[in-house]
């Protein structure tokens, strides 16, 4: 031991005295130019080759730092195969909730990648003087460096690094909240240039809540998820990554949580566009190239945000489609004249479908409407909303959802008669989920007083659509009845009248 010890202080010794030689005797080029050989010549008897990665390169932050931090965190917190780290860095960043680990300061870790065993160590060291940039910059000198064997150099090099980038945005989006976009100023950008504003998406809706037919949520869940694994696919069939959702349906039916459900499920930011807001379709088509990737791009209620029916009229007033403010909607390109608004159907299909829509791709379009009779069948036709979805009046089934979800029972917990009741009366009721919801949690503290009040309500309603149905029924009889008496009592004019009559009574049935 002793025997180290000396030889290890004779080695300082030596590195010391050749230090101070160096300083003493060398001017500074010719001791610079020597370091340059040392270092060459232990290059080249080295194995191993070195990669810097610094924190800062020149003013502006170094992606790739980030993304090996990332990385290096989940290698690190699983830490079996860290040779010195004992020691761990813990972090949050802003807009997330999970906690990433990360290597301490000038520690090493070793990776595996492909069989290829390389060493990542973070080096840390004092930033020397503070030079001049625009921001500052931070006290220390952050990097990792990553050494590899010559000889796996070429063999891993790249593809490791593609690995990690692709390894560090998963990372990102699992911890990363995801994010709620509108374009609710209308065309104006924010300081950053950005039309769309944002805040953290938290809508707790998810498939398993989702009260709808099992066999439908199975389907849509299998399709998303093929569209999500489906990079492969697309690029070999030509298709662009996207996919087009159209939710239809009532009122309170679930379209709104379908589409959050969605988002968790996939884990998208979802952008929320205001189609009120945009004026052209320039502003329609830069909104979009603003959209990221994996993300769903959502226009709700599009009977109402465009005018649909008179699409064809080029007039001259802001017509309503429905209760909400909407635009004036014109086929083909030419601008509404005295209206500043000028979104076209062609417009709004090359935003769905066009080449403008794969810019950027793995995203997912959604239209919602409560009216899909209004919509043009150019929206509707085969190959622009891949999927069309109807969600319907609350079933049985989805009654059993809700059940568990708000009063946390089964219908093994339920008594089988009141069950058997619900089961008769739920289809004819044609209640929403919505309003099954709202009777649910007004008594949630009491399930027995629940299922009483709803089969309650349920009845009624079915009680009131069944005498709804007779009485229109009726109507629809002495129509007809009035109709053939015109029809006897003048029989010219009759023949005409029974004609408009029968015309009128198919118009009811249809
Ligand atoms: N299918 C459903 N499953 C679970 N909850 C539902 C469902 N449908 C509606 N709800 C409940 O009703 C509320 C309103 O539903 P939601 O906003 O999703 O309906 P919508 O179809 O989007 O309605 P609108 O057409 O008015 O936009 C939701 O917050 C949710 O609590
Ligand atoms: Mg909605």
């Amino acid at each position: 031991m002793k025997e180290l010890w000396t030889t290890v202080a004779s080695l300082m010794g030596v590195w010391a005295f050749s230090q101070t030689l160096l300083l003493a005797v060398f001017p500074p080029e010719l001791r610079f130019a020597l370091i340059k050989l040392f270092q060459r010549l232990f290059n080249c008897c080295s194995s191993y080759c070195y990669y810097d990665i610094t924190e800062i390169e020149g003013v502006n932050t170094n992606e790739l730092y980030n993304a090996v931090q990332l990385y290096l965190s989940s290698s690190a917190s699983s830490s079996c195969s860290a040779t010195s780290s004992n020691r761990l860095s813990l972090t949050r960043g802003l807009n997330s909730s999970a906690i990433t680990f990360g290597l301490s300061h000038n520690d090493r870790l070793t990776d595996v990648f492909n069989g290829v065993s390389v060493v990542w160590e973070h080096i840390v060291t004092p930033r020397q003087s503070q030079t001049f940039s625009w921001r500052p910059l931070p006290e220390e000198k952050r990097g990792f460096t990553l050494r590899i064997n010559k000889r796996d150099k070429s063999y891993i090099l790249e593809s490791y690094l593609d690995f990690i980038n692709e390894k560090a945005n998963e990372i990102r989006r699992k911890n990363q909240d995801r994010l709620l976009y509108t374009n609710s100023r209308g065309g104006s950008l924010d300081s950053r240039g950005q039309p769309w504003e944002s805040v953290p998406f938290k809508h707790p809706s998810t498939f398993e809540t989702l009260a709808m037919d099992p066999v439908k949520k199975a389907e849509i869940m299998s399709d998303l998820r093929d569209f999500a694994d489906g990079q492969a696919f697309y690029t070999r069939t030509g298709r662009a990554w996207k996919r087009g959702y159209l939710l239809y349906g009532p009122p309170g039916t679930g379209k709104s949580s379908m589409i959050a459900a969605m988002a968790n499920f996939l884990r998208y930011d979802i952008y929320d566009l205001e189609l009120t807001e945009v004026q052209t379709n320039l502003e329609l088509r830069k909104l979009l190239m603003k959209t990221s990737s994996k993300s769903i791009i959502v226009i709700e209620d599009i009977d109402c945000s465009i005018n649909l029916t008179n699409r064809k009229e080029t007039t001259t007033t802001t017509t309503g489609g429905g209760d909400r403010n909407s635009s004036t909607f014109v086929d083909g390109d030419i601008e509404t004249s005295g209206t500043n608004n000028s979104i076209t159907l062609s417009g709004l299909l090359n935003f769905t479908d066009g080449l403008w829509s794969c810019c950027g791709s793995e995203r997912i379009f959604v239209f919602t409407t409560n009216h899909i009779e209004k919509l043009d069948p150019a929206l509707l036709r085969s190959g622009r909303m891949d999927m069309h979805v109807f969600m319907s009046h609350c079933s049985f089934l989805s009654l059993k959802i809700l059940l568990k979800n708000y009063l946390g029972c089964t219908p093994d917990d339920v008594e089988t008669t009141v069950l058997q009741s619900l089961e008769e009366v739920t289809d004819a009721a044609e209640m929403t989920p919505a309003d099954i919801s709202e009777v649910l949690i007004k008594n949630r503290r009491d399930n027995k007083k629940a299922l009483r009040e709803l089969l309650e309500v349920l009845r009624v309603r079915a009680e009131k659509n069944r005498s709804g149905l007779q009485r229109l029924g009726a109507d629809v009889e002495e129509m007809a009845e009035e109709e053939e008496k015109r029809a006897l009592e003048s029989p010219k004019e009759g023949g005409d009248a029974a004609a408009g009559g029968g015309g009128r009574w198919k118009g009811i049935r249809g």
